[in-house]
């Protein structure tokens, strides 16, 4: 069903005579109708969700901010929920997984569901006997592992690995929405003071990254524009998870040495190790990408931050921007390619569209960029490797491969220690793995970090 008309008298308003838009929202149901048809775009077409929420904006222009941010919402939620939410339906069409998503993550009565899907206006067609009687009696208590923590059945067995036990609360906690966290950019304010001067955010200090804020969100889990605040266009802040600050904070980069931010992308880690650094030593960030850095110039500017940015040119043939750097570098923070599960509170569409063979291919990426930092570092420097994967393969079995690659000239510093040196929060709530640490919506209330760290023999 295509949404064509307003909650408010009728048609379509004139925008210039009514200056007081709010007038115009789409009524719930409505939206739950427009929810319906985005989930079936990207169900047939197999696209991302950003990709068909715009497209929906953009053929039907009358919906305001909010009627996206809300009809967003429902769409991101029913991906979190896509197979249990089915499972409980007894089907998978889009609108059964809206209806069982009602039930299970927004906790929705049979009555109250039964008023929304009215098939008055533009409300969904009213419920059918059997939608009735899946809500009211649907259950997960029967439901395999991967289908109650909605996730592809494919890569329980690595999850299942890494969580033991805890594996059905983890899946939970990585079903549900991720906050909002900033980190304050310490080179302009320190955290104190940009508390201080962000009151009308209402923000919290994050419980273990040492400049971390936390943003409340709205009803429909949204948060507000921040990247049109003043504060943050004056460089006060960036946005990042509290995981990705901590994953910074764990490289333990000093001021004055000389560190390669080897998969820079557009900056996040680049921006938080200026700031260690205190803008003192030689920063150089870099990426595999040029696209993917083309942003990093103007975060530099707005963070007062100081980096050497060495784009690759020439396609394949392109020559490597690293050579002169071989052997000498302190640090090397390789944040690498991954198939990011660990950030599936906020992509949650991207785990019903991985597949084995892209997860190969990000096993075959991180070797290369492990090749290529071992080649860079210094002896007695070290390699911070970052992942925001949950999967062994990304992780400890990386780590295993370059090791056995370097043939002993590479030893692990225990994760303890590293974070007994760079982020004593985390001491109590992370689990350590093999070689490295890692982080997790259940344990560490972040997006799922994985870092463990490299140290060239002298
Ligand atoms: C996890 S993202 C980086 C995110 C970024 N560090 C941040 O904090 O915003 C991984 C990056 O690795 C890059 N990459 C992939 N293969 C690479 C390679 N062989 N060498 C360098 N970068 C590579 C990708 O283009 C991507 O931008």
């Amino acid at each position: 069903m295509r949404i064509k008309a307003w909650s408010h008298r009728g048609g379509a308003p004139d925008r210039s005579r009514f200056p007081n838009l709010e007038d115009f929202v789409l009524t719930p149901p409505a939206r739950l109708s427009a929810a319906i048809e985005v989930l079936a775009d990207i169900a047939e077409r197999r696209r991302p969700a950003a990709d068909a929420l715009k497209d929906w904006g953009l053929a039907h222009r009358f919906a305001g901010s909010g009627d996206r941010a809300a009809i967003a919402s429902l769409v991101y939620d029913a991906l979190r929920r896509r197979a249990s939410a089915a499972w409980v339906m007894g089907e998978d069409t889009p609108r059964a997984v809206l209806i069982g998503m009602l039930r299970l993550q927004h906790g929705l009565a049979a009555p109250t569901i039964a008023g929304l899907f009215s098939g008055e206006r533009f409300a969904p067609d009213p419920l059918t006997d059997a939608e009735r009687r899946a809500i009211a009696e649907g259950s997960l208590t029967d439901a395999p592992a991967h289908v109650a923590g909605d996730v592809p059945d494919w890569i329980l067995p690595s999850l299942s690995h890494l969580f033991g036990d805890a594996l059905l609360d983890e899946l939970r906690a990585l079903g549900r929405r991720a906050p909002l966290d900033i980190r304050i950019n310490t080179l302009k304010r320190d955290r104190e003071t940009a508390l201080a001067g962000l009151t009308h955010l209402a923000p919290e200090i994050t419980p273990l990254a040492p400049n971390g804020l936390r943003i409340p969100l709205g009803e429909d889990g949204r948060g507000p524009a921040l990247h049109v605040e003043p504060e943050f266009l004056d460089g006060w802040y960036e946005i990042q998870d509290e995981g990705s600050q901590l994953a910074g904070a764990l490289s333990g980069v000093r001021p004055g040495e000389t560190v390669v931010d080897l998969c820079a992308g557009g900056g996040g880690k680049t921006l938080a190790i200026a700031a260690m650094m205190q803008n003192r030593g030689r920063l150089i960030a870099t990426d595999d990408d040029p696209r993917r850095l083309a942003p990093i110039h103007d975060r530099l500017r707005r963070a007062g931050a100081e980096a050497e940015i060495r784009t690759p040119r020439g396609g394949r043939a392109r020559a490597d921007v690293l050579g002169d750097l071989d052997g000498t570098v302190d640090r090397v923070v390789v944040d690498a390619p991954c198939t990011g599960t660990g950030t599936w509170r906020r992509n949650p569409d991207a785990k019903w569209r991985l597949r084995l063979g892209s997860l190969s291919a990000r096993v075959a990426d991180q070797a290369e960029v492990l090749d290529r930092a071992l080649r860079l570092v210094r002896p007695g420097g070290r390699i911070t490797y970052i992942t925001c994967s949950l999967l062994r393969e990304e992780n400890d079995a990386a780590i295993n491969g370059i090791l056995a690659r370097a043939d002993g000239a590479l030893t692990i510093l225990p994760a303890g220690s590293v974070i007994a040196d760079h982020a004593q929060g985390l001491a109590d709530s992370v689990r350590l793995t093999e070689h490295g640490l890692q982080m997790s919506p259940a344990l560490t209330g972040t997006d799922g970090f994985y870092v463990a760290t490299l140290e060239r023999r002298g």
